[in-house]
C-alpha cells in the first residue's frame, strides 16, 4: 500500500474538496518548521537548548531557550512564504507583520510554539499549537482587532507533539487526520485516519493540587470522579496528567477522556491559565471535529468573542458526555446563585 503523506494529503483536499493552494502551502511551511522544532528539541543538553532563556513573555513568565527558539523557527519559515498577513504569538507581545520586503497572504497565522514548557528539562513530551484565521477582507496590515474573531472562523488548526514520536494533527473543518514522523523520508505520512472521541470516559485530567482554588462545580465534578464505581456516576476512573496540552488533548484523540483546566483562585482576575488564541481556540476546533465537546464551563469555546490577543479562558474538552455534564454543574451552580 503506498503511504500517504501530508503532501500528497494535502494536494488531494485541494484537488478533491476545494482547500485553496495559499492555505496547503502554508500548512506545509508551518510542518517544515515543526520538523526543525523536533529536531531542536531532540538534541537536548547536547545541543544546548536547556534551560531558562532570561527572558519573560509578555505574561510575565519565564521564558525557556525553547520558547525561544521555536517561536523564531516559525516566524523565519512563514515570513517569507507569501501566505500570511501577520502571525501572532504566545512569545510576543502583538501582532508580527510580514516584513515589507516579502509578498503578503490571505490568512492569519496565531500560535503557541511551545506548549508545555514545563517539561522541556525533564524530556518530557513537548508540542506547538497553531490556528489559521482568515484576514478581514481589505485589510493588508493587520493589527490586533483584526485577530479577535471568534474560534469558530478557523479555516485550520493542528498541533505537533514532540514525544517517543513527533506527530502532527491537522483539522481544515472536516474531520481530523493524524500524521506520525518519518525522520528517514523526511515525511509526514498519514497514520490516523478519522479520528473519533468516544462519547463516554473513563479518564480524566487535571491539575489535582489546586483542588482547593476551584470552582464548587469543578469540585463537585471531581470528587464525583474519584468517588468511582459506588458513587454517582457509576463507575471507576483514571486520571491522568502529561502537564503539556497537547499530550493530554492526544491522549484524548486516540483513546477519549475529559481535560480540564478551570478558573482557580489563585489569580482570581484571571479567568484561567490557558490562552483563548493559541490554544483553547485550535484544540477546541480539533475536538469538536473528532466528535467531543469544549466549553468553559459555560459556554461553547470556539463561541467566545475574544477581547485581547492574549485572552486566557478556563478549558473543559474531550468526551461529549463528561464535557455536557461539568458544563451543566456550572449552569446549575449559576442558577442557584
Ligand atoms: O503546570 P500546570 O499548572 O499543571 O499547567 C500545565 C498546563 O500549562 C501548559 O503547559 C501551558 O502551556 P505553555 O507551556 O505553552 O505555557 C499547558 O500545556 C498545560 O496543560
Ligand atoms: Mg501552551
Ligand atoms: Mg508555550
Amino acid at each position: 500500500m503506498s503511504r500517504v503523506t501530508l503532501s500528497r494529503y494535502l494536494i488531494e483536499q485541494t484537488r478533491d474538496h476545494g482547500t485553496p493552494a495559499d492555505l496547503r502551502f502554508l500548512i506545509e511551511v508551518v510542518a517544515r518548521a515543526c520538523k526543525a522544532i523536533s529536531h531542536a528539541v531532540s538534541k537536548g543538553a547536547l545541543g544546548g537548548v536547556l534551560g531558562n532563556a532570561g527572558t519573560d513573555n509578555v505574561q510575565g513568565e519565564a521564558q525557556k531557550k525553547l520558547d525561544v527558539i521555536s517561536n523564531e523557527i516559525l516566524l523565519e519559515a512563514n515570513e517569507w512564504g507569501g501566505h500570511l498577513a501577520a502571525m501572532a504569538s504566545e512569545e510576543m507581545d502583538t501582532v508580527y507583520p510580514i516584513p515589507g520586503r516579502f509578498p503578503k497572504g490571505a490568512y492569519m497565522l496565531l500560535f503557541d510554539p511551545l506548549d508545555g514548557s514545563s517539561n522541556i528539562d525533564i524530556n518530557g513530551s513537548v508540542g506547538t499549537i497553531f490556528s489559521v484565521l482568515r484576514c478581514p477582507d481589505g485589510v493588508s496590515e493587520p493589527g490586533e482587532a483584526d485577530f479577535l474573531q471568534p474560534g469558530v472562523t478557523q479555516v485550520a488548526a493542528g498541533y505537533a507533539m514532540y514525544g517517543p514520536q513527533t506527530i502532527l494533527m491537522l483539522t481544515l473543518g472536516s474531520g481530523v487526520k493524524g500524521f506520525t514522523l518519518d525522520r528517514e523520508l523526511g515525511s509526514f505520512v498519514l497514520t490516523h485516519d478519522d479520528i473519533r472521541i468516544p462519547e463516554q470516559t473513563q479518564e480524566f485530567a487535571i491539575n489535582t493540587s489546586n483542588a482547593r482554588h476551584w470552582e464548587a462545580p469543578v469540585q463537585r465534578y471531581v470528587e464525583e470522579l474519584l468517588a468511582g464505581q459506588t458513587g454517582p456516576l457509576g463507575k471507576n476512573y483514571n486520571m491522568r496528567w502529561i502537564a503539556a496540552m497537547v499530550g493530554d488533548v492526544h491522549r484524548i484523540l486516540t483513546r477519549g477522556g475529559i481535560f480540564m483546566y478551570p478558573w482557580d483562585a489563585r489569580e482570581p482576575n484571571k479567568p484561567g491559565k490557558l490562552r483563548l488564541m493559541y490554544e483553547a481556540n485550535p484544540m477546541s476546533f480539533i475536538v469538536e471535529q473528532a466528535g467531543g465537546a469544549a466549553t468553559n464551563g459555560r459556554q461553547r469555546i470556539l463561541d467566545i468573542q475574544p477581547s485581547s490577543l492574549h485572552e486566557r479562558v478556563a478549558v473543559f474538552l474531550g468526551s461529549k458526555a463528561e464535557v455536557e455534564r461539568i458544563t451543566r454543574y456550572h449552569l446549575e451552580a449559576d442558577a442557584a446563585r
